[in-house]
């Protein structure tokens, strides 16, 4: 195997791509650059245009008007898809179910006109890199869906490619294969030193895979960003909600101070600024339980959810607020328990409304 550091795959950009279905803007003037050896991954809900990016990068849609896809530099928006030297995964394996899983990871190589011997020999490798080697000889309808999906990845890069473009290769898999999978499918890409690009709905995915995650809504790119970033500093109220947990409050804010609801109950949140109805966005994790009298938020024990190390608190705040919380799991608390709660300020997110 090469070193970490040495990139196998090419740069990829892409200039104003812009694609219409039917008078419908699938995916408008998306301009992104991708260095040599990223994993990029394209996040976001059904119908926002993953799809439809990854498939002009392969070349399998042609864009409108004058957008562009350069690899390394060189414009390939007008080269063929077979000539891209692409590598792509998908969903549905789509092996060869009457050949082996061998047979099914050297058959690029062979189309190619690969000699036997350095044919076999990279076969070898890549199935030993993928885990498979015991496996060379099995057919593939005799083999696990995780098992295949690693056939599919390995006959994938068995091309060399320029890029390889992955959409929903975990979809398939139950829970627990996923999951394992993500983690294993992340560091096999990045030993490999390939450009990737892969599309996820699923956030948790795209996480543990990415090196940056572009979040797109209604065909843009809304954010583009490491998982880190995006989980912090979510770029608008789209972003914040769609990753991770949120929490929401909606009030007002008179002398810098935000108020949600009255009476017994009510908070009283010093965020300064001027005076205007707002929300604040924070994370369940951001939020602490205090012993102070005058903490600003108080509020009543709903139900708690257990997760190992922590639990999740469900609080209610003024009527019909609910504020989620995540705390240590060694606490215990009575149900109905009142709760005095306070915010770390820096963790307290407030965007401009969306225009
Ligand atoms: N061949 C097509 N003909 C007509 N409309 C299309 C076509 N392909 C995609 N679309 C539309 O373009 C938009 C973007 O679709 P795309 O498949 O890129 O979304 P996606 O984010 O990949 O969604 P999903 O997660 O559901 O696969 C959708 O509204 C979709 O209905």
């Amino acid at each position: 195997m090469k070193p970490k550091d040495e990139k196998r795959g090419s740069s990829v950009s892409t200039h104003a791509l812009t694609k219409t279905f039917n008078g419908n803007i699938a995916l408008q003037s998306t301009t992104l650059q991708i260095p040599a050896g990223e994993i990029l991954v394209l996040l976001g809900p059904s119908g926002c245009g993953k799809t439809t990016l990854l498939r002009l990068i392969a070349g399998l849609e042609q864009p409108d008007g004058p957008g562009m896809i350069h690899f390394d530099g060189e414009d390939v928006s007008g080269v063929a898809i077979e000539r891209r030297n692409i590598g792509m995964v998908f969903q549905s394996y789509a092996l060869f179910p009457n050949m082996t899983v061998a047979e099914n990871v050297a058959y690029g190589l062979k189309v190619r006109k690969v000699a036997r011997a350095e044919r076999d020999a990279q076969t070898q490798r890549l199935l030993t890199m993928v885990g498979l080697e015991d496996l060379a000889d099995r057919r593939i309808d005799k083999v696990s869906g995780g098992q295949r999906q690693r056939v599919a990845l390995a006959r994938a890069l068995a091309i060399k490619p320029r890029v390889l473009l992955l959409d929903e290769p975990l979809a398939a898999l139950d829970a627990v294969l996923r999951e394992r999978l993500r983690v294993e499918i992340g560091e096999l890409l990045r030993d490999f030193g390939i450009t990737a690009i892969y599309v996820t709905h699923d956030q948790a995915e795209a996480m543990a895979i990415g090196d940056r995650i572009a979040v797109m809504q209604r065909g843009a790119i809304a954010q583009i960003d490491t998982p880190r970033m995006i989980y912090r500093r979510p770029a608008n109220a789209f972003v914040a909600e769609f990753v991770g947990t949120m929490n929401r409050l909606d009030g007002k804010v008179t002398s810098g101070v935000l108020a949600v609801g009255d009476g017994d109950l009510a908070t009283r949140l010093a965020i300064g600024g001027v005076d205007r109805d707002t929300t604040l966005w924070f994370r369940p994790e951001a939020i602490r339980l205090s012993s102070d009298s005058e903490a600003p938020i108080r509020g009543q024990l709903r139900s708690s959810t257990f997760f190992g190390a922590t639990q999740r608190l469900t609080v209610a705040i003024t009527p019909g607020k609910e504020l989620q919380i995540d705390v240590p799991s060694d606490l215990s608390f009575s149900a109905g328990a009142p709760l005095r709660l306070d915010i770390a300020p820096e963790a307290m997110l407030e965007f401009q409304p969306e225009t």
